[in-house]
C-alpha cells in the first residue's frame, strides 16, 4: 500500500535529509523537532508537544559505567501502543542457536555460491536465511550467521529483534534502515548495526532487482571497539568514523504490523500506526553504521602474516578474556610487502569456527570459487588455507610490493562452533567440490634438505 495516500503521512528528520553524528558510543542527542528535549532531567511531568517519555536499556540498570547503555526516546505513543496482542507468527529459515535441523551432511569445510534469489516478492524480513547458528538463544550466547536477498521495501512492516542484535553486511544493492532512533543509508562496503530490541524496517535504495547481503545476529555482550594494545591510539577502525542517525519519525496512522522474534520464536501483533514515531532522543543506546573502507589496515612491513585478528573492525566479547562470543573482522584492501614471506594465510586449524563471505572482489586465499555473494565455513579445529594454485602462486611469485585492491571479505568469527542449518546443508549453491581445491597439494618432500 502506497502510504503516502495515508491522512497525516509524514516522515521527519531533523536536517530535513538523513545525516548522522559522528562517534562510537558517545552520549549524543538529537531532535527532529526543535526544543523536544527536555533539558537537565529525563522524565519531566509533561513533555514538549505533548510526546511521551520512555527508557531503552541496552544493558542492566546496575552496569558498569564502561558498558552501561541506555537511551531516552521522546514519542508519539509509548511503546506500549506498539505491541498490542500479539498472534505466532511463522519465518521458517531463519533459526536460532541451538540449532538441531535434521540433516544429513557430515562435516566438513564448506563453501557456497550465493543464496538463489527470491521467486516471488520478499521484503527484507522474508529474505533472510540462516545459515549457521552457535551457542545458545536462550542464554544470550553465540551468534547466527543469515544471508538475506530481497526485492520489496517494508513499508507498514516493522519489526525488532529481542535476541540479539543485527549487524547487517549489504553485498548487493543499498538499503535505508529506518530505526526507531533515525534513518541509515547503508551501501555495499558499509555495514550498520541495529541495537537489540529497537524497531526498524528497511527498504530498497537504487535501481536492480535484488538486493543482498549478510546478518550476523549477536546474542551476546554488544559489539564494541576492540582494544589497540601496543598498536597505540590509531588505526584499525577509528572511532569518529562510526555514525549515528539524527532523529527522524514517521506520523503515520495506518493499518501497520509489528514482527517480533523472541527467544527464536516469531510473533506479530497489529496496530493502527507507525511504531517510528520517536520526535527526538538523548542516550548511548543507538544504531550506527560504518564506512569499511575507512578502516586503516596494520599489517606485516618486514615479514611474517600476522593472524587475522589484526583486521578485527567490532569485537562482542564473552565472558572469558580475549576469547571473542564473535569478531567481525574484514579483509580490505591493502599493500602487500613482506619478505622472504609466504603471504596469503597460512594453513591452519582453529579453535575458533570461521564463517566467511565476500563483498566485492577477489580473496587472496581462493582466487577462484569463493565469489561475491558466497560464503565459506570453516568450522571449529577444521584445517583449511589457500587453495593449491593460491599456494603454487604465492611461493614462486616475485616478492615486490603487491597491491591487492578491489577486494572487501569478511569473517563472522566466534567461539563456538556453528550448526548447520538444514537450509545451508541442503542449499543447491554447496558446492560439492570444495574440498578439491587443496587436491594439487602434493607430497614435496623427498628427504634431501634444500628448498623445494
Ligand atoms: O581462513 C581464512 O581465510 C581467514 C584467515 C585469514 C588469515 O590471514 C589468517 C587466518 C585466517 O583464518
Ligand atoms: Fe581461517
Amino acid at each position: 500500500m502506497d502510504t503516502t495516500e495515508a491522512p497525516r503521512s509524514r516522515a521527519r528528520a531533523g536536517a530535513g535529509e538523513v545525516s548522522y553524528m559522528p562517534g562510537f558510543g558517545n552520549d549524543f542527542e538529537t531532535e527532529a523537532l526543535p526544543g523536544t528535549l527536555p533539558q537537565g532531567q529525563n522524565s519531566p511531568q509533561k513533555c514538549n508537544y505533548g510526546l511521551y517519555a520512555e527508557q531503552l536499556s541496552g544493558s542492566p540498570f546496575t552496569a558498569p559505567r564502561g558498558t552501561n547503555e541506555r537511551s531516552w526516546l521522546y514519542r508519539i505513543r509509548p511503546s506500549v501502543r506498539h505491541t498490542r496482542r500479539f498472534t505466532n507468527a511463522s519465518y521458517p529459515f531463519w533459526k536460532s542457536a541451538p540449532c538441531l535441523d535434521d540433516h544429513s551432511l557430515p562435516l566438513g569445510q564448506l563453501r557456497w555460491d550465493p543464496i538463489p534469489a527470491p521467486t516471488a516478492g520478499a521484503d527484507f524480513l522474508a529474505g533472510i536465511r540462516t545459515m549457521t547458528a552457535a551457542g545458545d538463544v536462550m542464554t544470550q550466547v553465540g551468534m547466527a550467521a543469515h544471508a538475506y536477498a530481497f526485492n520489496e521495501d517494508m513499508v507498514d512492516d516493522y519489526f525488532f529483534n529481542a535476541d540479539g542484535e543485527l549487524l547487517i553486511v549489504p553485498q548487493r544493492g543499498a538499503i535505508s534502515v529506518f530505526t526507531e532512533m533515525g534513518v541509515m543509508e547503508v551501501e555495499p562496503a558499509e555495514i550498520c548495526l541495529i541495537p537489540r530490541g529497537m524497531m526498524f524496517k528497511v527498504s530498497r535504495l537504487g535501481e536492480g532487482t535484488e538486493w543482498r547481503g549478510y546478518i550476523c545476529e549477536n546474542y551476546g555482550a554488544k559489539f564494541t571497539m576492540p582494544d589497540r594494545g601496543p598498536i597505540g591510539a590509531n588505526c584499525l577502525a577509528n572511532a569518529r568514523d562510526f555514525k549515528t542517525p539524527v532523529a527522524a519519525f514517521e506520523d503515520k496512522e495506518i493499518a501497520c504490523r509489528v514482527h517480533v522474534k523472541w527467544c527464536g520464536r516469531f510473533y506479530m501483533t497489529q496496530i493502527g500506526h507507525s511504531p517510528l514515531d520517536v520526535v527526538a532522543w538523548h542516550g548511548n543506546y543507538t544504531p550506527f553504521k560504518y564506512d569499511l573502507r575507512t578502516f586503516s589496515p596494520v599489517g606485516a612491513i618486514l615479514f611474517d602474516h600476522p593472524d587475522p585478528s589484526i583486521f578485527t573492525v567490532l569485537t562482542a566479547p564473552s565472558g572469558e578474556q580475549g576469547t571473542a562470543n564473535v569478531d567481525f573482522v574484514i579483509f580490505p584492501p591493502r599493500w602487500l610487502v613482506a619478505e622472504h614471506t609466504f603471504r596469503p594465510p597460512w594453513y591452519h586449524r582453529n579453535i575458533m569456527s570461521e564463517f566467511m563471505g565476500l563483498i566485492l572482489g577477489q580473496y587472496d586465499a581462493k582466487e577462484k570459487g569463493f565469489v561475491p555473494g558466497g560464503m565459506s565455513l570453516h568450522n571449529m579445529m577444521l584445517p583449511h588455507g589457500p587453495d593449491a594454485s593460491g599456494f603454487e602462486k604465492a611461493s614462486n611469485s616475485e616478492l615486490k610490493p603487491v597491491k591487492l585492491d578491489h577486494t572487501m571479505a569478511f569473517m563472522f568469527e566466534t567461539r563456538f562452533p556453528q550448526q548447520l542449518t538444514k537450509y545451508a546443508a541442503e542449499l543447491e549453491t554447496l558446492q560439492d567440490d570444495y574440498i578439491e581445491c587443496w587436491d594439487g597439494l602434493e607430497r614435496r618432500f623427498d628427504g634431501t634438505p634444500g628448498i623445494k
